[in-house]
């Protein structure tokens, strides 16, 4: 009787062991699959390897006084020392070297020539401009490879050069912008001495503008052909790579007609420092050296670096890389009125005396967090990916909002790396991980404000305060509460910074430092992070050389 009962019973069983079974040899086959594709990877990778490992020329040279034997792959140059025979049977140890291919900026065929020949003379071999490391500079070598065979110098040079082709992202012509009126206005100079030879050692044609004004690189930069370029570059400071970076922005959005959305830099910027900070290039160089950056542009080392947009009533003011709220803003407010005094007093001028008239600004801070998978986006997500992502579909409830007594308020979408402060004023964030660091000071005394400013030198522990907050954030509201009375730039005696905030008049404007540049806006700033929007010639930096200490507090 029991039978029929069982019956469905077991094949229900057997059927679930069946399933069990396909299941396992499923999850087998799939890891079988997955094995063999990495297998198929690592073969893959073995070829190309040995492939690029595969000796292109084999040839006698003479490096220095001794003959060597040079080997020349698709990646690299290694040389060793033809050792003679010692009838003792002895052997040295050969002074090898070697130089990557990707170091190798320029390749030329020496010829021995008189006073004043410029074309003509015997062959003596081929010289190679490479690019040494040392910490973060790079400096400019020469490998001379002797031997007076036309033919055999030839055939290296040909090779060599057809070699050096294969890097597309090294540019062949290039816009330069030159701000004469820079810092110590020592652009030209910079331009002239560090930078040309080596672009003209590259074989880099360039088209060269000397701005006359502000706004000259902009307006520029909304007419030319771009097409004909490779990249643009920047001699001059933080005010001109703004500028520049804003054109290139605003230009790519003109061109795609896409009167809303940001869309992405058509060409690369290099930054040649001649400013008295230099921000953005210290980020992406690791130091204030002309020829560290001009041999990153050279090389074609190619960084991806987010911006943000900031705008007002619906309204674009500029894109650009940090903007600072209260304290930063009134500070450079102060400095621009004392242009005529030399950019370091200025500076020092300014802080000392904003400090001293240190007042909370009364507002109204939202944000929107980053998206968890983006903190981690620089190793985990396909670019592209991010890049169409749109902080608009977040949901109005996303955003956090705080009203309150603010001394300082900062978005930095890059870590801003200076020699004043090595591991940046926004060391929690990176070129390109699709947010900005929101660094919100609130009231405090203004000895713990000081404390506070003082430990950016140091780089340790300058978050480390309870009236300090920071997020990673994809967006920021900042809305000032105007309120009655005067404004305090009229009201010269010092207040007591721990409770009376700037008060101000309907319709006064607040000044806003947006990279290093003075912008008065009387309204609602909105801030949004756009992920990857401009390429800059560099890379990704920990740390900055610190060549300067601040005396002033
Ligand atoms: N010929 C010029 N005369 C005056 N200003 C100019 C000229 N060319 C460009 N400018 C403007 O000068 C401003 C400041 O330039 P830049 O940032 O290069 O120098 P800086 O202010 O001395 O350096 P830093 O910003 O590092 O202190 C920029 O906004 C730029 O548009």
């Amino acid at each position: 009787m029991s039978e029929p009962e069982e019956l469905p019973q077991r094949e229900q069983r057997e059927s679930t062991k069946k399933k069990k079974k396909a299941k396992r040899s499923g999850k087998k086959k799939k890891e079988q699959r997955e094995g063999e594709e990495q297998e198929e990877q690592v073969e893959f990778e073995q070829e190309v390897q040995s492939v690029n490992e595969c000796v292109v020329l084999h040839g006698i040279f003479k490096l220095g006084k001794k003959s060597h034997d040079v080997l020349l792959t698709r990646t690299k140059l290694t040389w060793t020392p033809i050792i003679p025979e010692n009838p003792t049977g002895e052997t040295g140890v050969p002074q090898s070297g070697e130089v990557l291919l990707q170091d190798i900026f320029a390749v030329k065929v020496k010829r021995r020539r008189a006073a004043g020949q410029e074309s003509g003379g015997p062959v003596l071999g081929v010289a190679l401009f490479w690019c040494r490391r040392k910490g973060r500079k790079l400096e400019e070598d020469t490998l001379h490879l002797h031997n007076a065979s036309s033919e055999h110098t030839h055939t290296w040079y040909n090779t060599l050069k057809e070699l050096l082709t294969g890097f597309s992202s090294r540019p062949t012509y290039l816009k330069v912008f030159i701000n004469p009126s820079s810092h110590k206005k020592e652009a030209v100079h910079i331009y002239r001495d560090h930078v040309a030879p080596l672009f003209k050692m590259a074989d880099i044609r360039t088209d060269i503008t000397v701005t006359e004004r502000k706004g000259h690189a902009l307006s520029v930069m909304k007419e030319c052909k771009l097409d004909e370029y490779d990249g643009v570059v920047c001699v001059g400071g933080d005010g001109s790579v703004a500028e520049l970076c804003h054109a290139l922005v605003l230009r790519a959005q003109l061109d795609a007609d896409s009167p809303e959305k940001p869309v992405r830099a058509a060409l690369p910027l290099g930054i040649i420092p001649a400013g008295s900070t230099d921000v953005v290039s210290c980020s992406v160089h690791g130091v204030r050296d002309p020829v560290t950056a001009a041999l990153h542009i050279v090389l074609g080392h190619l960084q991806q670096v987010d911006m943000c947009s900031f705008s007002s009533h619906g309204q674009l003011v500029r894109f650009g890389f940090s903007a600072m709220f209260g304290f930063g803003g009134r500070s450079l407010a102060r400095a621009e009125k004392k242009r005529w005094m030399p950019s370091s007093r200025r500076r020092e001028y300014a802080l000392v005396k904003t400090l001293a008239r240190l007042r909370p600004e009364d507002c109204q801070l939202s944000f929107l967090s980053a998206r968890k998978s983006n903190s981690n986006l620089f190793v985990q997500r396909d670019k592209d990916q991010y890049q169409d992502q749109d902080p608009e579909s977040e949901g109005e409830e996303s955003w956090v909002t705080n009203q309150g007594l603010y001394l300082s308020i900062s978005i930095m979408s890059i870590p801003c790396l200076s020699p004043h402060a090595p591991q940046g004023l926004a060391p929690n964030t990176s070129l390109a991980n699709g947010s900005a660091a929101l660094i919100a000071v609130g009231n405090t005394s203004r000895s713990e404000f000081i404390k506070h400013l003082k430990r950016y030198s140091s780089s340790t522990g300058q978050f480390n305060f309870s009236f300090v907050e920071t997020h990673a954030v994809s967006a920021v509201k900042i809305r000032p509460c105007s309120l009655i009375g005067c404004s305090e730039d009229e009201s010269e005696e010092e207040g007591d910074s721990k409770t009376t905030p700037f008060i101000h008049t309907e319709g006064t404007t607040f000044p806003w430092n947006i990279d290093g540049d003075l912008v008065e806006i009387a309204n609602e700033v909105l801030i949004r992070v756009h992920p990857r929007l401009i390429t800059l010639y560099g890379e990704e930096v920990e740390e900055a050389e610190s060549s300067v200490s601040c005396s002033c507090i």
